[in-house]
Parts: C-alpha cells; structure tokens; sequence
C-alpha cells in the first residue's frame, strides 16, 4: 500500500519551532522586532557605518528588546553589505539573541536548486554552523520543493523557516498573484500546510511571510491560513504604513498565528535602549488592544 505524503517525512525528533514559538507568543505577545541597521539609520543614532557602528546598533537593539519581543529579525543584506567581518557581527548577534533568550530569525531569503540549498541549509539551520539561527526566510521561486533540503533540516534540529507567500512590497502581486484560482501563492500556502502535516497538535516548523500591507489578497485569492498550521511572519507595520488595525482586518481568524514584524518603525526610537522598549513596547500594545 502505498504510504501518505506525511508519512513518508522524516519525523521531527526535537520540539518544533512552532511550538516554541508559540510559546514566546503566548508569553510576550506578537511582536518581532526587526534589526535593520540602515546607514541612514546608524548615522541618526549617532554611529558610524562600519563594523563597529554595526556591532554596537545591532546588541543594543538585543539588549533593548529581548525580553518583551518573541523574536528579533536581523536583516542579513544590511551585514553583507560590509563584507566578511558584517557577516561576523551577524554571527554574534545571533549568539547574543539566544544568550538573551530571545528567538531569532535570519532574513536572507534564500532560494536555489537543492545541490546549493543543502548548503544555505547548512549554513542556516544546522547544529554547530556559526550562522545557525532558529529560523531563517526562503524563497519559493525556484520551486517550493526546492527547498527540500532546508525543509528537512529545519524540522530535524528544531528550527523554522518562512517562505515568502505573499510579500509586503507592492511589485510581489506581478508573481504571487498569478494563476486565478490557483494563484502562486494560493499553491505555495497549500505546499507549507503539505509540509507541517508532520507535526501533530503543535504548529509546525514552516510558517510563511505574508505582508501586513496586502489588504483584501488573501480573500481574493481564496487563501486560508489556517489550516498551515504554521506560523505567519507579517513584514510592514510601521514605515511601510501598516497599522495594528490593518493586521487585523487582513488576518481576521488567523491573527492568532500572526508575528507582526516591525524594523524602522521602532528602530527610529534609538539610540537609547529606554526609548528602544518604549517603542517596542507601544507597538505591542497596539496588536494586543
Ligand atoms: O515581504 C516582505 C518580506 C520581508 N521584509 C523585510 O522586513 C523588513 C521590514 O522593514 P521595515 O523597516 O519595518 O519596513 C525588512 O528587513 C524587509 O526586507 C519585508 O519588508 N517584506
């Protein structure tokens, strides 16, 4: 007799990312904070952009957030952008994320045939890897099944990834939307719940990136989030013009699965870490009220 789909995966030995994050959800609430360390920004707090201003923007942002945010977001762009020694401070932030206790997620959206995804795999997900965060973004455009190596990976070591279903930015619609009733996105959300069927009673370690700023698309496209069972990493509150209301009313009953994310729109707040909290802090009362 042939075996299910979700049979046939390898099962999860260790605690799902999901559920873990889960938890920091239910114990902190829905905020991540994103750690962008933009030049315009490094220069309003005062710091250089180099590595030293990137290192000290980046840890005081940890230090500031990790205990009220259940993950912090660094943007992997704005490190490589300084070459080998950027990618060295990312490698340090994200010691000093889960010294502090606090979940991270690389932003690198990384996408490529499986011979190199196993390698972005192991550079993101794998035990031991400098680079290793708790979850990590990937692109579906080469195909979601692509991913197959990091995929795996993420559910054997307890890690997550997200997968850009429906992207913040006005231009993802040229892609994300085409196909009528089965839309891109429509097959990449049904592929993410394909995937955590693994997982029982917990959600699972694939969540996708669906934008807080695409209004009605998800009704549009006949898209449910909730049988995903994963969670929904929503970029755009803030200075991409979403608002707490907004995440709402485009979530409706899937907002409980929803991390709302923030970056410039609470970074503003710095240099001082207070300011950094109360920032922090106002954003997550907003998605709680
Ligand atoms: O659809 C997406 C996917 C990722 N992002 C990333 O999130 C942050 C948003 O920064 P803000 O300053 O809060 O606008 C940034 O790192 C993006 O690359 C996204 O915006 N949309």
């Amino acid at each position: 007799m042939a075996e299910s789909a979700a049979s046939q995966q390898a099962q999860p030995v260790r605690e799902s990312f999901g559920s873990r994050l889960a938890a920091a959800m239910l114990d902190r609430g829905p905020l991540c904070v994103g750690i962008d360390p933009h030049p315009q920004l490094l220069a309003d707090w005062g710091l250089n952009d180099d590595v030293a201003g990137l290192e000290r923007f980046s840890l005081t942002v940890v230090e500031a957030v990790a205990s009220l945010a259940a993950a912090v977001k660094p943007q992997v762009a704005l490190y490589e952008r300084h070459g080998s020694a950027g990618m060295a401070v990312l490698e340090r932030v994200l010691a000093a994320s889960a010294e502090a206790g606090v979940l991270s997620i690389a932003d690198a959206k990384r996408g490529d045939i499986g011979s190199t995804m196993a390698a972005y795999a192991d550079a993101w997900l794998r035990d031991g890897s400098s680079l290793a965060a708790d979850s990590v973004t990937l692109s579906p455009y080469l195909g979601f099944e692509s991913l197959r190596p990091a995929l795996d990976l993420a559910a054997q070591y307890g890690r997550g990834v997200f997968v850009l279903a429906l992207t913040s930015n006005p231009e993802g619609k040229s892609v994300q939307h085409v196909g009528g009733e089965q839309s891109v996105a429509r097959r990449i959300v049904s592929a993410a719940a394909a995937e955590n069927q693994r997982y029982e009673g917990v959600l699972g370690s694939v969540g996708l990136v669906v934008g807080a700023t695409i209004g009605s698309a998800l009704t549009d496209l006949d898209i449910e989030l909730g049988p995903v069972r994963g969670a929904i990493l929503a970029p755009g509150l803030g200075a991409q013009g979403a608002t707490p209301a907004d995440l709402r009313a485009t979530f409706a009953d899937a907002y409980p699965q929803v991390l709302a994310t923030s970056s410039r729109g609470i970074l503003a707040a710095g240099p001082s870490a207070a300011a950094l909290r109360d920032a922090a802090e106002e954003t997550l009362a907003g998605l709680r009220s």
